[in-house]
């Protein structure tokens, strides 16, 4: 992995806001691309990310429901995001975070299937290369 940079430090901060001291928590959203089975399926993702930090999500179940809802998280992935990106940009500082000592963790939450053990394998194989 090796050390952390006084640079990556600051970009680690900024992308928390405030900066570090001040932000514990940082929550990112990858989204995954639909897989093979779904698209030949026709079925539509609900969610679409908008911007790096806003995704949509459009109820297409529930009848009526035409506005979608805007949620807003410290970073957002878009389906098409390599988990490279994800590491370098959402985990990489976390992990090495760790080198100078600070207690950090990263851990996955999301319904089954939704690209938690897919992007946890990657972002480890990614630290070790
Ligand atoms: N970003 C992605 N790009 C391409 N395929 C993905 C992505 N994320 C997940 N997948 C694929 O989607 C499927 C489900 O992913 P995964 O097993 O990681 O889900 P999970 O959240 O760990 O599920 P569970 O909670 O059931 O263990 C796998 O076939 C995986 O390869």
């Amino acid at each position: 992995m090796g050390a952390i940079s006084g640079e990556e430090l600051l970009k680690w901060e900024k992308m928390q806001g405030m900066g570090a001291r001040e932000e514990k928590i940082l929550v990112l959203v990858r989204l995954r691309p639909l897989s093979e089975r779904e698209a030949a399926a026709n079925e539509v993702a609900d969610w679409e990310c908008i911007n790096d930090t806003t995704i949509l999500y459009r109820n297409t179940l529930r009848e009526g429901s035409t506005f979608p809802s805007a949620y807003s998280f410290d970073r957002v992935y878009r389906g098409d995001c390599s988990t490279r990106e994800v590491y370098e940009e959402g985990a990489r500082g976390i992990a090495l975070s760790v080198v100078n000592g600070i207690n950090s963790s990263i851990f996955a939450y999301g319904q089954t299937s939704s690209g938690k053990t897919y992007t946890m394998n990657g972002i480890t194989e990614q630290s070790s290369l």
